[in-house]
């Protein structure tokens, strides 16, 4: 219910105009349509054009009137990106949304110095999870798009999390950056980080949330478990960010989350000019869907 009322939400808001990078995908097209239906937003779809009009005929589904749905033709998927990431350069979109397309590709047309969507900032990848039981949002980040980020991109990582978190409705998000140990350990760099974090966020340097770390995943997420190892602290149990330390972790536990915990997602990649919808190509069309939602969101914020 939490993701559909993320729905609900961005239905209220502005229309904006997204541009697909390789869209003949039919998930995405599921996803494109369904968002024209309850007027959510109107698309620029790159891609083979021929692929992408079959989808859309398969679906037995009238075209969507030329002002909510446009095909550019692009020879590759590498074109495909770049004329998507152009669009929304230009402005002619508001939004980036990955098609049938491999995550490096998409993300190297983003971080072109010329036509790219840069700002300065660390890009990074922000999941916001229903988990079944759970009835607030868990969010993940990073799980696509920073590799091994250092104590400096950790640091931006969490604020792009924040400022999603504070778009939906999060007002004090509680952050946990997650190690394998809850005390610091010098040969885990990732409790030592995790620690570094927890004093710039009490020193001012990282705001808007409560930081504390490190934390392992069971005691950010349970309060019984952070209470049977005696942890005090504002964040244990009650986590909404998981910060990962790295992208093996968040892939395998936004992996883990939607295939055995039958967790629903939207994710977009924050940080960036704009924001770009950015699911994994096996994700279902209700997750792409929720991705876009919480895009708009986070446009309209
Ligand atoms: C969770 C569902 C979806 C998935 O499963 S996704 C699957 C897993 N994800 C992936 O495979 C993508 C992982 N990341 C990558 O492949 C790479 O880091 C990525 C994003 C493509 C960048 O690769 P390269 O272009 O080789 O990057 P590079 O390190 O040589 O840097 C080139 C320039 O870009 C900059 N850059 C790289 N990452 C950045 C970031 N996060 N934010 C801001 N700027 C960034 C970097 O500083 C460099 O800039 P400059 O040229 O020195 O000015």
């Amino acid at each position: 219910m939490l993701l559909d009322s993320l729905i609900d939400k961005a239905t209220q808001l502005n229309s904006v105009t997204v541009a697909v990078a390789a869209a003949e995908d039919t998930d995405v097209i599921e996803a494109v349509l369904d968002a024209i239906d309850r007027n959510l937003a109107n698309f620029l779809l790159f891609g083979d054009k021929e692929k992408i009009q079959a989808i859309i005929d398969e679906k037995n589904r009238e075209m969507a009137s030329n002002k909510q749905l446009k095909i550019v033709h692009a020879d590759s998927k590498t074109s495909a990106a770049e004329l998507a990431v152009q669009a929304v350069s230009s402005k002619e979109a508001t939004v980036l949304m990955k098609g049938n397309i491999q995550t490096n590709i998409i993300l190297k047309a983003v971080l072109n110095k010329e036509y790219g969507l840069r700002t300065g900032n660390v890009l990074s990848h922000v999941a916001v999870f229903e988990i079944p039981g759970i009835n607030r949002y868990t969010i993940v980040t990073d799980a696509a798009m920073n590799i091994d980020p250092n104590l400096e991109q950790k640091a931006q990582i969490i604020k792009n999390a924040v400022s999603i978190a504070h778009s939906i409705g999060i007002e004090n998000p509680k952050v946990a950056p997650l190690a394998a140990v809850e005390v610091v350990n010098p040969a885990m760099q990732a409790t030592i980080d995790a620690a570094a974090l927890t004093m710039m966020n009490r020193r001012g340097q990282i705001s808007g949330c409560i930081v504390d770390g490190p934390l392992g995943l069971d005691n950010a997420v349970s309060s019984l478990a952070a209470e049977h190892k005696g942890i005090r602290s504002e964040v244990a149990g009650k986590a909404d960010i998981l910060l990962v330390p790295a992208i093996e972790v968040g892939n395998v536990l936004y992996k883990s989350l939607i295939y055995f915990a039958n967790a629903k997602v939207g994710a977009v990649i924050a940080g960036a000019a704009a924001p770009i919808v950015l699911t994994s190509r096996a994700d279902s069309a209700e997750s792409k869907l929720y991705s876009l939602a919480l895009a708009i969101c986070s446009v309209n914020k």
